[in-house]
């Protein structure tokens, strides 16, 4: 697979929409990419060759509410790991470990199932995009606080420009660099 050449026209099926949710905001949609099944394929090969290449003992994928399922379920099929989600509060039963995080304006919280983590686990976690690092860092703390370890986190898409990867000490791979 020409990896570089796949990724340049992935890109181009990202749209882009100023102002959105509030003014000064460029969001960027992976919805336009996920529209197109030639597309999201060779997405999904792409994630796969990068986790495999990059982070070959993982044993589970843990993917952030909530478009961060659509790429870690994917993921965890083609590795053939078990899906864990990290979700916002109030979603999921059972006995839950919790972190509460700062946003640009407030605070929220993210849940995960605690026998859903055993002591040690390798993860991979998986989310759209890095934008402050916020919400990765989340959830990496919020895997290390119920014994697992993250061996790294994959985004599809990344806002350079915020610099979110200096607050994660784990590693980062993005697929497309905006
Ligand atoms: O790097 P950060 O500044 O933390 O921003 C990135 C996060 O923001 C978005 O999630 P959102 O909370 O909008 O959730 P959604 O996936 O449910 O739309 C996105 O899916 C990432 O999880
Ligand atoms: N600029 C952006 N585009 C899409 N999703 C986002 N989540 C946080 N920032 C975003």
């Amino acid at each position: 697979m020409d990896m570089e050449k796949k990724l340049q026209e992935l890109k181009e099926y990202i749209s882009s929409y100023p102002d959105f949710p509030k003014p000064g905001i460029l969001f960027r949609d992976m919805f336009s990419l996920l529209r197109n099944p030639n597309a999201f394929k060779d997405l999904r090969d792409v994630m796969v060759e990068i986790s495999k290449r990059n982070i070959p003992d993982a044993q589970a994928v843990v993917g952030l509410e909530s478009r961060g399922f659509l790429f870690g379920s994917v993921l965890a099929i083609e590795l053939g790991l078990p899906f864990v989600p990290i979700r916002k509060p109030g979603k999921l039963p059972g006995e839950l470990n919790k972190v509460t995080y700062q946003l640009e304006y407030g605070t929220d919280t993210f849940e995960i199932q605690k026998d859903a983590v055993t002591p040690g686990l390798k993860v991979l976690l998986v989310d759209d995009l890095l934008a402050t690092g916020g919400s990765l860092k989340a959830g990496c703390q919020l895997i290390e606080e119920s014994g697992g370890v993250v061996a790294g986190c994959l985004v599809i898409m990344e806002l350079v420009d915020l610099r979110g990867r200096d607050k994660i000490s784990q590693p980062v791979f993005s697929l497309l660099e905006f």
